[in-house]
This record gives structure tokens, C-alpha cells and sequence, in this order.
């Protein structure tokens, strides 16, 4: 009588993911980085599937197909032409949402890590930050929550191309994270669908000093190469502050400004051997002036990405 055996499961693991900022000014679904707040799933393979999302952030979020991860392991096990073995999946984040810290990114990247890691790893990385990227639109968030540190990447019909940088040395990361929640939706529906030349070179030039800069640790060019008229000018209505944060924070001892994905959070660059004193004092004084409220953190790049680790 097989179904009166005890059905014998592979063993539980856990999958996290970082949050991610994205565009670093000019580099529009292109350029992000990672940091270490981070998506965590409990796998736990069973008989039946079950979706638990956990805490309070994910209060009100689906558990069902519309949910974010389990949309993800589906996609991942279509893509590898098989059947998601059934689990159950506990959701935990401390990537807060709706914030510009990628936490839609976090969520897509674990859910297709633990489905490949369930279906027993069919897909290879590149694979992976291809699913991934196709199902956000675009590769800013999704590859530095896979690979961690700092990843230049583009997608087309050809697929998904990148290519991963160690963040240079000293460099550290503060974010304004706001009180308010902003969709990447509503803040994609402001940008206008055509561009003159004049902003096309503008955006490529910056954007290529920008990822230079990056590469070769010439922080002293991240103030200019960081300068964007492709999407920042037309979501600072969105985002109380935002002009004043890129205009002013590097006389405050910021690197470079730009605002992290589709906001409303803003990323500074500073440098570690510094103190961030003064920075984050101008950068309160920016909230208390726009009647904003929201938490300030300094943060490392995380380097590590996405990890698995058996339970
Ligand atoms: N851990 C999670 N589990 C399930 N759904 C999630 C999770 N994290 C985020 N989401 C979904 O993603 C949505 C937020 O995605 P959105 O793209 O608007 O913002 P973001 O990814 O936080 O910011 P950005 O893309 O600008 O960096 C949430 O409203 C929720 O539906
Ligand atoms: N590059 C994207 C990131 C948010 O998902 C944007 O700025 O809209």
C-alpha cells in the first residue's frame, strides 16, 4: 500500500536575497547595487504547496499565484519545462516596500533561486538573471540581488548581459528611506516616452563615466558621473526633498546623490574613512523641511547576493 508509506522529502533550506538600489542616477535599468537587508524563504518541501508570507511588512500580500515569489518559482519551473515540486514557503523580508530598494527584485530572485534549487538546479546563473529580468522588465534590481556588489547589465531581444564589479574600496552607502510608499508603476508613469539626442548622449556619457568610475575607484568623479536628466527631474514631484538631496548633499560630505530605483528613497555615496555626521544632520534636515518622516542608514555594499543554506 505505497500511499499509506511515509512520504520522504528532500531536506528544508533557506533562500536570501538583498535589497537592491537601482539606476544610481543615470544608469536607467542598467546599473544597481546591492545591500544588506535582506528576503529570507524557509523551503520546506512537503505534500502540498503553501504560501506564508510573515511579519507585519507582508501583512495583506497574496498566497497565491499572485504573489510574487510563488509567480517566480512557477516562471522558473516553466522555463525549465518541469513541475514545481510542492513546499511550503515562510516569507520574511526586511527590504521595506514600495521604497525604491527593490524589494519586488528580492522577492523575484528568491522565489527563482529556491524554485531551481527544488526542481534540482536545472537552470544555470545566466538562466536565472534571465528569468528574473524578462519578468521585471528590466535587470537594474534583479542581477545585483542575485550577484551581489555592484552590476552593470542590459536586456534585449539576445538576452540578459552583465557584468559584476566588487564595490571600491571605502565605499559606503546612506539612505534616506521614507515614511511613504511609491509603486515603480506610478513612478514609471511620469516619464515621458521620448528623449531628445541632447539627453540621449547626456545620459550614455554619464552613464559610461559612471560605470568607469565605479570600476577603476575614481570616487572623485562619482559627484558628476552621477548627474541624470532621463528620469530623476520628472519623479522629483514624487518625492518631497529629492532636488534639494541632489543639489546640496555633497557639500555635506556625500559622494553623489541620486534617488534609489523609483524612489522615494535616496541613496548617498560616502566615504567610510569619513564621518557621516554631517550628512546625515543635512539630510534630516531635508525630511523636517518637507515634513517627511523616515530612517536614515548607513550601510555597507553587500557583496555575497543570493544564498542557500540547508536547514
Ligand atoms: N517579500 C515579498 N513577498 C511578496 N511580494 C512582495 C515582496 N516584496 C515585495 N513584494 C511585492 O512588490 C511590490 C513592490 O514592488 P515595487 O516594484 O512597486 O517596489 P520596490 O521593488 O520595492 O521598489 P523599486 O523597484 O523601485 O526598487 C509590493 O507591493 C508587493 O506586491
Ligand atoms: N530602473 C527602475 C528601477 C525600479 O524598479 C526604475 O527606475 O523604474
Amino acid at each position: 500500500m505505497p500511499g499509506l508509506l511515509p512520504a520522504v522529502f528532500p531536506a528544508a533550506f533557506e533562500v536570501r536575497s538583498p535589497a537592491s538600489s537601482a539606476n544610481l542616477g543615470p544608469g536607467f535599468d542598467s546599473l544597481g547595487l546591492s545591500v544588506p537587508l535582506y528576503t529570507t524563504l524557509r523551503v520546506t518541501p512537503q505534500a502540498r504547496t503553501e504560501i506564508v508570507p510573515l511579519g507585519p511588512d507582508l501583512e495583506g500580500t497574496p498566497a497565491d499565484e499572485s504573489n510574487y515569489v510563488y509567480r517566480a518559482m512557477l516562471l522558473t519551473a516553466k522555463r525549465a519545462g518541469m513541475t514545481l515540486p510542492p513546499a511550503r514557503v515562510e516569507i520574511e523580508t526586511e527590504v521595506p516596500l514600495a521604497r525604491g530598494l527593490g524589494s519586488s527584485a528580492a522577492a523575484l530572485v528568491a522565489g527563482i533561486v529556491a524554485a531551481n534549487e527544488l526542481l534540482g538546479r536545472p537552470l544555470d546563473d545566466g538562466a536565472l538573471l534571465d528569468v528574473a529580468a524578462r519578468e521585471e522588465g528590466h535587470a537594474d534590481n534583479v542581477a545585483p540581488a542575485l550577484y551581489g556588489g555592484i552590476v552593470v547589465a542590459t536586456l534585449d531581444k539576445l538576452g540578459t548581459h552583465h557584468i559584476r564589479l566588487d564595490p571600491p574600496a571605502h565605499l559606503g552607502v546612506t539612505v534616506l528611506i521614507p515614511d511613504f510608499e511609491l509603486s515603480t508603476a506610478k513612478a514609471r508613469a511620469v516619464l515621458p516616452n521620448e528623449y531628445s539626442r541632447a539627453d540621449a548622449v547626456h545620459a550614455l556619457s554619464h552613464s559610461a563615466l559612471l560605470a568607469a568610475a565605479l570600476a577603476t575607484g575614481r570616487l572623485d568623479l562619482l559627484q558628476h558621473a552621477m548627474q541624470d536628466y532621463i528620469h530623476q527631474i520628472w519623479r522629483a514631484p514624487l518625492v518631497p526633498g529629492l532636488s534639494d538631496i541632489l543639489e546640496e548633499a555633497h557639500k555635506h560630505g556625500a559622494l553623489g546623490a541620486a534617488l534609489s530605483g523609483a524612489g522615494p528613497t535616496v541613496l548617498c555615496f560616502h566615504d567610510t574613512r569619513h564621518e557621516t555626521h554631517p550628512l546625515h544632520a543635512f539630510l534630516s534636515s531635508v525630511m523636517k523641511r518637507n515634513g517627511l518622516e523616515g530612517r536614515i542608514l548607513d550601510l555597507p555594499i553587500d557583496t555575497q547576493g543570493t544564498l542557500i543554506r540547508t536547514l
